[in-house]
């Protein structure tokens, strides 16, 4: 199938800077793609150069397979059939909704009013049709912007953190019904979001970038459950890492040997776990032997401290083995007291490990 929206190695750079390098990705018909990344990573360039009011300095874009940007070629914005929408994109405040949706329409009045019509009652706004913006609340004025980017059924939605200015009660309301919204209208999106949770909640794909480049990109389930690397893993959790040096493929840890695959011996690698993923053995207290298997490989440990956290405790521990510290959130309260002794459990599939990247090498590595 062609994809909707195709990018190819594009290259921007600001003052001979690279802001976005190389970046490639692709959405599919129908399909959200969010653009993730923390801020300052590229995301808006990349989406503007999308949208036709930055451009590259390499690379090509297609949107169903039509070229918009080459090297010397450049379709202007308002011929790409790209609808935008960003946090500050204010409706027009002199506009009635109605005239506020229907001001890119083409067509005769009643073709307007029909399509004007179809979209209020999806976005259930339709006895504002003749009210003002300042007439509405933020959340119904954001569903009015949403309806206004949808009137002239562009092929490929581009949306930068548009839920952001919105306060926190209303954003997962109007996220999801943003969502069910753009698949009845079976829009193809791409959202650029900083927050891994919307993108997880969003996404079909999500594209994860860093200092200007894609990094992984695939379905949320794949790109949170194996992650590239250290810092994608820590980019969606909190993590804890235990440090080893690989010998004969294997490396010693507090919970026993690990594999280390394709790692020369001498290698320091680093053993990332999420908190969620470790298992506390309340029962026996760090008593006897090591519990039964079935929730991992077991090593003792002395609580460091412990805090409830919400709908969750997190309790950090101390490890007997290199008095290294891991931390565990577990559901409910449980604080156990600083000083108690507890066996906890890591389950290996659960585990990533990656190569040591000195700090210094992350930057070369990604210019
Ligand atoms: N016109 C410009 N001239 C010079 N530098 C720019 C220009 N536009 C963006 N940059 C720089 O490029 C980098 C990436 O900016 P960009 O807005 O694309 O990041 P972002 O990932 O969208 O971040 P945020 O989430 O904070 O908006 C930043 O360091 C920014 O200062």
């Amino acid at each position: 199938m062609t994809p909707r929206l195709e990018v190819r190695n594009i290259t921007r750079r600001f003052g001979g800077v690279p802001v976005v390098s190389e970046v490639s990705l692709s959405v599919m018909p129908g399909q959200v793609t969010c653009l993730l990344g923390p801020s300052g990573c590229g995301k808006s360039t990349t989406l503007r150069i999308i949208a036709g009011v930055d451009w590259p300095d390499e690379g090509e874009i297609r949107i169903d397979g039509e070229r918009i940007v080459a090297p010397g070629f450049f379709v202007p914005p308002e011929k790409r059939g790209t609808g935008l929408m960003f946090q500050d994109f204010a409706l027009f405040p002199h506009l009635s909704v109605f005239d506020n949706i229907a001001f890119g329409l083409d067509g005769t009045r009643t073709e307007k009013r029909l399509r004007v019509h179809e979209l209020l009652d999806k976005v259930g706004l339709l006895r504002y049709i003749d009210s003002y913006p300042h007439e509405l609340s933020g959340g119904e004025q954001q569903r009015v912007a949403l309806a206004r980017a949808l009137a002239p059924r562009p092929r490929i939605m581009l949306m930068d953190e548009p839920f952001s200015g919105l306060d926190n009660r209303l954003r997962d309301g109007i996220r999801d019904e943003t969502l069910s919204i753009l698949k009845d209208e079976g829009t193809a999106v791409l959202l650029v979001t900083h927050e891994p949770e919307e993108a997880m909640r969003m996404a079909d794909e999500i594209a994860l970038m860093r200092r200007g480049r894609i990094v992984q990109q695939g379905a949320p389930y794949n790109v949170y459950n194996a992650p590239v690397d250290r810092e994608a893993a820590a980019f969606f959790s909190d993590i804890n890492v235990i440090r080893g040096r690989v010998q004969g493929l294997l490396t010693e840890t507090a919970f026993g040997k690990f594999m280390a695959p394709g790692q020369a011996d001498g290698t320091e690698v680093e053993i990332v776990i999420r908190p969620q993923h470790i298992k506390i053995d309340f029962d026996r207290g760090g008593q006897g032997p090591a519990p039964s298997p079935e929730h991992g490989v077991w090593a003792r440990g002395v609580v460091e401290r412990a805090r409830f956290i919400g709908k969750e405790s997190l309790v950090e521990f101390r490890m007997d083995f290199d008095g290294s510290l891991l931390k565990a959130t577990v559901p409910s309260v449980f604080l156990p007291k600083a000083g108690t002794h507890l066996w906890i459990a890591i389950r290996r599939d659960r585990c990533f490990v990656f190569p040591v990247i000195p700090s210094k090498d992350w930057r070369r590595r990604a210019d």
